[in-house]
């Protein structure tokens, strides 16, 4: 669906990604993981077109996402930003609608689509429709940002630390709506920082440090090695889903570590 082929970029001469080529297909959601400064926000702002390559190219549904005008590649790929903008005194559904308007929707009309009442409803937004969107608290606005990116419909959405403003009912409950949206055809790419949500809910993970890919596997072939190698800590896998472990013990004799 997305294919990023052999990309690299540099800013002032420092590389900050080195050839990474990825394909990030229909149906699945994939999930890019490393510390900070590994890469994935410019990677994901790279396939999403909002930052040009210095080589390589992105693909999209077989066409150049370069050689795309930004109105059909807007009918494509919706993008969720890791910072939220300041958002404007205007209510919160209105704020949703804006996802409707790369289909030339007049904002009389997009306001009153369907899609924006389903996006808000997939948030849990729904009952905060009308409340000014400066008001919202930080993990609201991150899910409003969410349902604008709902909002469009695209059959790509790449979306970059969705879950980190939100309390963990609210996470398990995105996560779910992105599994769903795969289930139904939808490519999903979602940079996440929660390597159990990353294992438990993505089916695929992309691994990334210092500008590089270091490992594209299903979240079931995941080792506590590659987990060591790419965090420095020590992981341990409960229930099929990954735990940093140095996180979950203070004792220094755990066998686990
Ligand atoms: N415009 C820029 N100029 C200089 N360095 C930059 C620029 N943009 C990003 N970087 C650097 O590139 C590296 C990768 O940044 P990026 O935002 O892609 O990392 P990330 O993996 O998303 O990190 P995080 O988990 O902290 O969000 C970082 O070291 C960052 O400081």
């Amino acid at each position: 669906m997305l294919m990023a082929d052999d990309i690299s970029y540099a800013v002032g001469g420092t590389p900050l990604l080195s050839h990474v080529s990825a394909a990030f297909p229909a149906s699945r959601v994939t999930g890019i993981i490393g510390p900070n400064g590994a890469g994935k926000s410019t990677l994901l702002r790279i396939a999403a077109g909002l930052l040009a390559p210095g080589a390589g190219q992105v693909s999209c549904m077989g066409e150049g996402l370069a050689g795309m005008t930004l109105a059909r590649r807007a009918r494509h790929l919706a993008y969720m930003p890791q910072d939220m903008p300041t958002l404007p005194p205007m209510p919160v559904r209105e704020v949703a609608s804006l996802g409707r308007l790369p289909y030339g929707e007049s904002p009389a009309q997009a306001l009153h689509h369907l899609a924006v009442t389903q996006a808000l409803d997939k948030v849990g937004l729904t009952g905060l429709a009308h409340r000014l969107a400066n008001q919202l608290s930080g993990g609201e606005r991150a899910r409003l940002m969410l349902a604008r990116a709902l909002a469009m419909q695209t059959p790509i959405l790449l979306a970059d630390e969705p879950v980190a403003a939100l309390d963990p009912a609210h996470a398990l409950a995105v996560m779910g709506v992105f599994a769903g949206l795969a289930a139904s055809g939808r490519c999903v790419v979602v940079v996440l920082h929660d390597l159990l949500l990353a294992t438990r809910f993505c089916d695929t993970l992309i691994m990334m440090k210092d500008g590089h890919i270091l490992h594209q596997l299903a979240p079931a072939h995941l080792t506590d090695a590659m987990v060591r190698q790419t965090y420095g800590v020590t992981s341990r896998r409960v229930d099929g889903a990954f735990v940093p472990w140095d996180l979950c013990t203070t004792d220094p004799s755990d066998q686990t570590r």
